[in-house]
């Protein structure tokens, strides 16, 4: 009873005295309802972000992330079909599929037309002005009744300029849910783990592992209310649950768990085992659900190959890149090909994506979508994008053909240098056919690359001992050794990032400070080889769900400042809003980070869950390099995209000027590779470049 108190007291600190959940006896045990988590954080990244968003708004984000979208987002495969066939499917589909369980009542509407905004008006606060009136976004305050009784799910043809290929279906939410007039003592319950619950808010049921804790006499078949156990501080300091899986819980108020449980319902459900197979079985579904909280109509194995369930900003950021019919296109971070499908749909199925992903069984989610989607354009590679220059090792002597060893000025960048002294690979790189790709398992492997001794030993490990446990889906992924500078078209970078922007989530307390800027570290490392991929007058897009600045605005900052060249650009479609202008560093002087300044905010696009738009948090920028267009995607539901421009003769230049003194300072001062990528200073080398230089380029 004192510990359940205490976590009680704890739980309502930091709820505004308005919101706070008032336990009333029927309340407590007939009636399930004010979904009202609060979102926990790390004090120090509490502390960051309240000084990057202020209060209040910082207040309004965390609220917003425990939500799930009040609607989901449809991307049409505009191959197969029409935005017009595909709602009058998914519309016969909800008619058949639900009319008594979820009772949706969908209507079918095109929606009033977004607000066509003339630049330089409001577009923010018209869109906002309009969604309300038409959408009825964010409409989701408590509804009485149960989920599907009288609420309507709508499915709209988004009606955004650019995204005719999208459709939304309009969900509903948070609902009271009752439970009759179940005595308190009779009621059972089942606990589930925060990240069951943030699945379950997306529409999956309770798997075995999600359960915690359970009623006692639980039988299959029997009805139970879902609550979710979050993360709790801990004495030692950490984090963790308070109780052990398999607790037994007692529904009265002298229930250890009781009190925390308030505002942390997420539905009810049917038990199809008994309490003891819930703990004793290893897999298997645990808890259907009835009713959530969040009604989202679930479109699983509906219109295969002929839609994708996916954020509205990551559609905005594949439309961003602008694809081109016949062009070269790289996606440095793809899977499960969400965005690869995007753009190779836009390219019409012609020219080349190539999908590059790190992990064995995610390129095969790639392959298994591309093939769902009809689209034979993409190919998928398992690539480390740290890695993904093509690069030559003197050492090795087993240097395929295509890698020439005469790139002596090759735009190398810092980060290449870096893993090279990692890796133990020299420094060339091939610059002259754009063409080629450097593969090694698969049929390309004789497409110019060179073999590391590494290499030849870990292919002398698979021969003798097999496939070993990255290949446990099954199915052929071919490895990529990198490709060459300069080879590209467009490059899309969706990062793997902090994600703090996707929701539902239900915690976030697991990163730090020093976390954060880790995430942001592995992306500017992944940045230096995006730019160098894109070919001059090519473009790039660099995307992230996450609202760290300092994995968005910071890193647009970075790009900005490292490379001369670059410069921001307008974006089509811009639905998102501005970027963060400013810098931050955090009380005790350790992180001190540069966002944007004045006049590049409205260049870039975030998409911020606490406004109207009601999407995930995400950034999108786009920049332009020296002939190259660089589109820089930032935040998951939020998104900002920078678009850079540069002079493309001087940029060769300082690319040039760098790589010599680089290597001067390799060979003939024996400085390790890291070392001297540290030493280099784009902006002073800029200044330094004599006119001449530049001339010479430019013949
Ligand atoms: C944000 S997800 C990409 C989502 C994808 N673009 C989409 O729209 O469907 C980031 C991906 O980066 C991959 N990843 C992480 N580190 C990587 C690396 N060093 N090289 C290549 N891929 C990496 C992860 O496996 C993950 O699939």
């Amino acid at each position: 009873m004192q510990r359940g108190r205490r976590s009680f007291e704890f739980f309502c600190r930091n709820i505004p005295s308005d919101r706070v959940f008032k336990i009333s006896p029927r309340m407590a045990h007939s009636e399930r309802c004010c979904y009202k988590p609060v979102l926990r954080w790390n004090a120090r990244v509490e502390e960051y972000f309240v000084k990057a968003y202020g209060v209040e708004h910082f207040s309004r984000i965390s609220e917003a992330l425990t939500r799930p979208s009040t609607y989901s987002c449809i991307r049409v495969n505009t191959l197969k079909a029409t935005t017009d066939t595909v709602i009058e499917k998914l519309t016969s589909f909800l008619h058949e599929a639900q009319p008594k369980t979820c009772d949706h009542g969908v209507s079918v509407t095109e929606g009033d037309s977004p607000p066509i905004v003339a630049s330089g008006e409001k577009q923010e606060e018209k869109i906002e002005e309009w969604q309300h009136k038409s959408l009825g976004l964010n409409n989701c305050g408590p509804h009485s009744g149960l989920p599907g009784h009288g609420d309507a799910s709508l499915i709209y043809k988004c009606p955004f300029p650019g995204l005719d290929n999208v459709v939304f279906v309009k969900g509903s939410g948070p609902h009271k849910i009752e439970y009759s007039d179940t005595p308190k003592q009779l009621l059972k319950e089942v606990i589930v783990s925060r990240k069951c619950a943030e699945a379950v808010l997306r529409g999956a049921q309770i798997f075995v592992p999600g359960a915690l804790a359970c009623s006692a006499h639980v039988e299959k078949g029997d009805t139970v209310a879902v609550s979710v156990a979050v993360e709790q501080p801990s004495s030692e300091g950490g984090w963790n649950f308070g109780f052990t899986r398999g607790t037994v819980l007692q529904g009265l108020e002298t229930d250890p768990q009781y009190h925390e449980r308030s505002g942390m319902y997420i539905g009810q459900g049917t038990t199809l085992m008994s309490r003891a197979g819930i703990f004793r079985e290893s897999s298997g579904v645990a808890v259907e659900m009835r009713k959530r909280v969040f009604e989202l109509p679930s479109f699983n194995d509906v219109l295969e190959g002929e839609i994708f369930l996916q954020n509205l900003p990551s559609i905005v950021a594949a439309r961003v890149l602008d694809p081109q019919r016949g062009e070269r296109i790289l996606d440095m971070c793809a899977a499960p090909g969400g965005k690869t499908t995007a753009i190779a749909i836009l390219m019409r199925d012609e020219g080349e994506v190539i999908a590059a992903d790190r992990s064995h069984n995610k390129v095969l989610d790639i392959q298994k979508l591309a093939k769902e989607m009809g689209l034979t354009c993409i190919k998928a590679y398992k690539l480390d994008a740290l890695k993904a220059i093509c690069r030559k090792n003197d050492s090795s002597g087993s240097t395929l053909s295509n890698c020439k060893n005469e790139a002596q000025d090759a735009d190398v960048p810092d980060s290449v240098l870096q893993s090279s002294k990692d890796t133990d690979h020299s420094l060339t790189v091939d610059v002259s056919n754009h063409d080629t790709q450097c593969t090694v398992n698969g049929e390309s492997s004789n497409h110019g690359t060179y073999l590391s001794k590494a290499h030849d030993r870990k292919n002398a490990r698979r021969l003798k001992n097999g496939p070993g446990r990255n290949h446990c889906k099954g199915g052929r992924v071919e490895s990529s050794k990198g490709f060459n500078p300069n080879s590209f078209d467009r490059v899309l970078l969706d990062a793997p990032c902090s994600a703090l922007g996707l929701r539902p989530r239900l915690f976030a307390g697991q990163e730090t400070v020093e976390s954060l800027r880790n995430h942001a570290k592995y992306q500017r490392r992944m940045f230096d080889q995006a730019v160098q991929l894109v070919r001059p007058g090519g473009t790039i897009v660099y995307s992230t769900c996450t609202i760290n600045p300092g994995e968005n605005e910071a890193l647009v900052r970075y790009a900005l400042d490292s490379y001369g060249f670059l410069s921001l650009a307008l974006q089509h479609p811009r639905i998102g809003g501005p970027g963060l202008v400013g810098k931050c560093d955090l009380s005790d002087g350790n992180l001190v980070e540069e966002w944007l300044r004045p006049g590049e905010e409205e260049l870039v696009q975030r998409f911020d869950p606490s406004s109207s738009l009601d999407t995930i948090g995400f950034f999108i920028a786009n920049n332009q390099m020296a002939l190259t267009n660089f589109i820089l995607t930032v935040g998951g539901v939020t998104a900002a995209i920078l678009l850079l421009r540069s002079d493309v003769k001087q940029s060769a230049a300082i690319f040039r000027r760098n790589i010599r003194q680089i290597r001067h300072w390799i060979e003939e001062e024996s400085v390790s590779a890291s070392k001297a990528a540290e030493k280099v200073k784009p902006k002073e080398l800029e200044s330094q470049i004599p006119e001449k230089e530049i001339q010479k380029d430019k013949h």
